[in-house]
């Protein structure tokens, strides 16, 4: 997809992954709606692109992903705003920590509920025009983290849900593009800090720490934004799920044979059911 003149949402568009989205989709003549819960610094980001891209290109609106009635209410608000509907990025993500069901709702549920709004509107069986759905998973949506089973659980999740919408059956009526994105660990603030506050937290921090320099280090938020815009520019790229790592740079999780969706795959077997 070319982004100039295409209307984008972003979630958790206020710092990290979701701001460098964000710019690079306006550096490409794209307008965006960042939303996030952190309205102080989604409004300050808003601000400071404003000035680069111009008042008119992007908005800034509040909003927890996990309240239903919130994100129902700011598609509405973007559709108002900028007419139009093109490009979803369900990028809002938090870390593993004690409360597990708010880590299953912001990093699964929300997910969820951002991809069906965005087919809802852009679907081409419901009157859109078509589009693309990016749902921001990780490399623990692949592989085993001992560190997060939760998080690695919802970013599963997330891979799941994204192939399935991404496949040829879905794709003959909605003309939506569904594709997940895998990055190893970024340097964004979600990243904990290498000296903890009690020894138990320094346990957990040295774990994190020794396990990302394994990795040779931590990704730069350039490194995924690279990826992103390939994902976007590829129209061939439908239910993919992105890689980012240190080792291989931008790749693909290969497949096999049920990668397609089988059995239900063709506009054929839709049209049966
Ligand atoms: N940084 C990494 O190492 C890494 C690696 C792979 C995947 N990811 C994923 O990328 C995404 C972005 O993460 P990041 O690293 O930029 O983290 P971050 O903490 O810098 O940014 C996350 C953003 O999401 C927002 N957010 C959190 N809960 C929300 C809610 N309920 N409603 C609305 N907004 C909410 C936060 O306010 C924040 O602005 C996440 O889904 C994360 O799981 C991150
Ligand atoms: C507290 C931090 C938040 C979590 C951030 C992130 O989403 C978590 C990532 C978790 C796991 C990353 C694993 C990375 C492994 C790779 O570097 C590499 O070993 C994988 C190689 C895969 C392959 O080539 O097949």
């Amino acid at each position: 997809m070319k982004l100039s003149g295409k209307v984008a949402v972003v979630t958790g568009a206020a710092q990290g992954l979701g701001r460098g989205f964000t710019e690079a989709m306006l550096q490409q003549g794209a307008k965006v709606a960042l939303l996030d819960i952190k309205v102080l610094d989604g409004r300050k980001t808003t601000k400071e692109l404003a000035s680069q891209h111009g008042q008119d290109k992007v908005l800034f609106l509040p909003c927890d992903v996990t309240d239903k009635g919130q994100m129902e209410s700011a598609f509405q608000q973007v559709l108002r705003h900028f007419g139009q509907l093109d490009v979803v990025v369900n990028n809002a993500g938090v870390s593993e920590h004690g409360n597990w069901e708010m880590v299953l709702d912001v990093n699964l549920r929300s997910v969820i509920h951002g991809t069906l709004l965005g087919l809802d509107h852009m679907s081409r069986e419901k009157g859109g025009a078509g589009g693309l759905i990016i749902n921001i998973a990780s490399m623990a949506g692949l592989l085993p983290m001992f560190h997060g089973p939760v998080y690695a659980a919802t970013k599963h999740g997330v891979v799941g849900l994204s192939r399935s919408y991404g496949t040829p059956f879905h794709f003959a009526l909605t003309g939506v593009r569904v594709c997940a994105m895998c990055p190893t660990m970024a340097d964004t603030p979600i990243q904990p800090p290498r000296v903890a506050s009690t020894p138990e937290e320094q346990l957990k921090a040295d774990a994190h720490w020794a396990y990302v320099d394994n990795q040779g280090g931590l990704l730069q938020v350039s490194e995924v934004v690279d990826g992103f815009l390939q994902l976007v520019a590829d129209d061939s790229k439908n239910g993919a799920v992105m890689r980012i790592t240190k080792q291989k740079g931008v790749d693909y999780q290969p497949y096999g044979g049920g990668g397609q969706g089988v059995p239900y795959a063709s506009r054929n077997t839709r049209s049966k059911l």
